[in-house]
């Protein structure tokens, strides 16, 4: 057997760091050893000589801790959205002078939303439209969310890939910003509505149909089976690895 995996839940407060804290204290194979939020010293990490650090807090800060991780040789497991492609490059130039550390950056860790991504690519080909609407809480600090960003970008991918034909769409007048933004091609729209949690509907038409892939977390718990996969599976995995897919046998 394996032995227990020392793990620090940075944002341990927050709606979903809460959650994630309880799981890994129940878990059988992770110990809880740290928690840390804004007003606490991030030092505390290797005080308690976590060996994986699960990250839930802001895109405004998660940089700066992801650097203390690496810097520090603790593997990282990162929900905190707000990641582009310039930030991903800033991990790979880091990882690259901390050979063995591992940091998984996933938009979204319930498998309902990861299914969802994957048959969103797989569909995109065959229809004519694609859009994207994501649903939240208005507390949300980002948007679109990075699962909607996500989603855009394998739908893009998938659509170059098959020699899709640029989606149909005449508007040409009409008030800013009312077609969304665009990702990579992707019409992707955020709606903040109190009493929401996170849900997501990929819209697919074609010549006198539509599909609607539609998926809902309704309670924060549908994220902490995926944050246990990452916390196992990291140290296995050095390097940078973007979305919990990699860790799941899918096909
Ligand atoms: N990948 C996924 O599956 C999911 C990702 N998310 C993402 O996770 C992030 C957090 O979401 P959510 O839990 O709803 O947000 P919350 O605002 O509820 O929680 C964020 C927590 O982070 C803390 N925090 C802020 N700055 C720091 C810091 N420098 N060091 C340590 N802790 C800090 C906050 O403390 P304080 O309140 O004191 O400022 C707060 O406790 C967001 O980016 C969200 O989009 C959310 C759900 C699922
Ligand atoms: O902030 C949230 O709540 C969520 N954030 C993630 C995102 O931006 O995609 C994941 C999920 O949608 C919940």
């Amino acid at each position: 057997m394996r032995p227990v995996i020392k793990v620090g839940v940075l944002g341990a407060r927050g709606k979903v760091g809460t959650e994630v804290c309880r799981a890994v204290e129940t878990a059988q194979d992770t110990e809880l050893v740290a928690t840390v939020d804004a007003d606490d010293d991030i030092e505390e990490l290797v005080r308690a000589g976590a060996q994986v650090v699960v990250d839930f807090t802001h895109p405004g800060v998660v940089m700066d801790n992801l650097r203390f991780c690496i810097e520090h040789g603790i593997h990282a497991v990162v929900g905190t959205t707000g990641f582009d492609q310039a930030r991903l490059d800033q991990l790979e130039e880091w990882l690259a002078d901390a050979p063995g550390a591992g940091v998984l950056i996933a938009p979204n860790f319930s498998i309902g939303a990861i299914l969802m991504m994957r048959f969103a690519a797989q569909a995109a080909p065959f229809f004519d439209s694609v859009e994207v609407v994501e649903l939240h809480h208005p507390d949300k600090a980002d948007a679109p969310s990075g699962t909607a960003r996500r989603t855009a970008e394998l739908i893009a991918a998938a659509r170059r890939e098959a020699g899709s034909d640029p989606m149909p769409d005449a508007t040409s007048t009409g008030i800013d910003g009312a077609r969304g933004a665009d990702v990579d091609g992707v019409r992707v729209h955020a709606l903040r509505v109190r009493g929401l949690v996170a849900h997501q509907e990929v819209l697919l038409g074609t010549a006198g149909e539509t599909l609607t892939i539609r998926h809902d977390s309704l309670d924060r718990v549908s994220f902490t089976p995926g944050v246990l996969v990452g916390v196992r599976a990291i140290a296995d995995h050095p390097g940078l690895t973007v979305g919990l897919d990699s860790f799941l046998d899918l096909e």
